[in-house]
């Protein structure tokens, strides 16, 4: 607990300074006010995360952790729990476009993401693999339904190694950290912790995932609330560990180190989202470091960031996971941090206003 306890420690609120004069520059820059719209914000938002007027974002990472779940024996997913390991294989495999086959590799590519790839627990033991990180305690949670899907030290373990890779990706450059995930079933643990942390109803909160028909959606709501009734844990540790997944923790422990570290947590979907929501309760000034990409398909999302007070950047109908949106959105991130840099001031290009 100690460790995990120094980490939340680490985490001190964006540079109030720099957002001030990234405000007052912003507003000087040579184009009408508030013509670039929702860039400016952005813009100001990073000079606050990197403690300056001038953002100079360079490498964008991200970090997918897969995990499987107990629960997805309840008939909750429109896909079997073997999707998860042979996903992570997609994950890693060597395609003639370079490395990995799935839809996260393919636009990471695009903008020169690197992949990062961790088995959090997944329900079959995979290979040794030179870009796998192999961090499961567990083939595969409880059922959540029934029993708390984690102990808590399990929860503990993955926080730490979300930690160690997010620090790893740090170290290798990146200053951009997506957290993502892939896991069958887990937006019925991000459904529920969700619904918990932010005292909504089981209904408003449990979407299709994956895309399951209207009679497993109902199915799948009852689950969420009977395992909110199962468990009155409110401590985001305790609602973790009873309602959580391994790659939820291992996200939550990506999203602590990289606040602590002053990066930027570009934030995916839903399942992403119910990670956010334990961080910024464990520790509310991450919520200055956290950067919503795209608003998501997934019911329950729209809660998420109105809680957060967050905005996201744009809307594509996306509901992958992956980290896929989180991905795109890194352009955006260096355009809005191009604006600072790189433009002139009014004064400085003798433009009359
Ligand atoms: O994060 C999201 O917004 C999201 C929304 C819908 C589906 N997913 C992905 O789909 C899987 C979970 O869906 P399900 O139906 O199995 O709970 C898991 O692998 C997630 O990465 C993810
Ligand atoms: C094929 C597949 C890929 C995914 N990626 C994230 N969640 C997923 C779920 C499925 C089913």
């Amino acid at each position: 607990m100690h460790e995990l306890q120094n980490l939340i420690k680490r985490i001190h609120p964006a540079d109030s300074a720099a957002i001030q004069r990234a405000t007052l520059r912003q507003a000087q820059l040579t184009k009408p006010a508030g013509a670039l719209g929702d860039l400016e914000a952005l813009s100001v938002r990073l000079a606050g995360v990197f403690g300056t007027e001038f953002p100079a974002p360079q490498g964008g990472a991200v970090l997918v952790a897969a995990g499987d779940h107990g629960v997805a024996q309840e008939g909750v997913s429109a896909y079997p729990p073997e999707v998860t390991p042979a996903m992570v294989m997609n994950f890693l495999a060597d395609t003639p476009a370079g490395p990995g086959g799935a839809a996260v590799n393919a636009l990471a590519r695009t903008v020169g993401a690197r992949v990062y790839v961790m088995d959090a627990g997944v329900n079959a033991a995979l290979p040794d693999h030179p870009r796998l990180h192999q961090c499961a305690v567990r083939r595969g949670t409880r059922n959540l339904r029934v029993e708390a899907a984690m102990t808590p030290d399990e929860a503990q373990a993955l926080i730490l190694a979300g930690a160690a890779l997010a620090r790893q990706a740090i170290e290798d450059g990146a200053d951009l950290i997506v957290p993502g995930e892939m896991g069958i079933g887990n937006t019925t643990p991000a459904a529920v912790v969700t619904a918990r942390l932010l005292g909504l109803d089981p209904a408003e909160v449990t979407g299709r995932g994956t895309g399951v028909d209207d009679a497993r959606l109902a199915h799948k709501v009852a689950v969420v609330r009977e395992a909110l009734h199962r468990s009155p844990a409110t401590g985001p540790l305790q609602v973790l560990a009873e309602f959580g997944g391994y790659e939820i923790a291992a996200m939550l422990g990506m999203m602590l180190e990289t606040a602590a570290q002053r990066r930027v947590i570009v934030l995916d979907g839903f399942v992403e989202g119910s990670a956010a929501l334990l961080g910024v309760t464990l520790a509310p000034a991450l919520r200055e470091f956290l950067f919503p990409a795209g608003h998501c398909a997934e019911r329950g999302h729209a809660a998420q960031l109105a809680h957060l007070g967050l905005k996201p950047m744009f809307d594509l109908g996306l509901r992958l996971g992956e980290g896929s949106g989180g991905v795109l959105a890194l352009p955006l991130l260096r355009a809005a941090a191009a604006t600072l840099r790189e433009m002139r001031t009014f004064e400085e290009a003798g433009v009359p206003v």
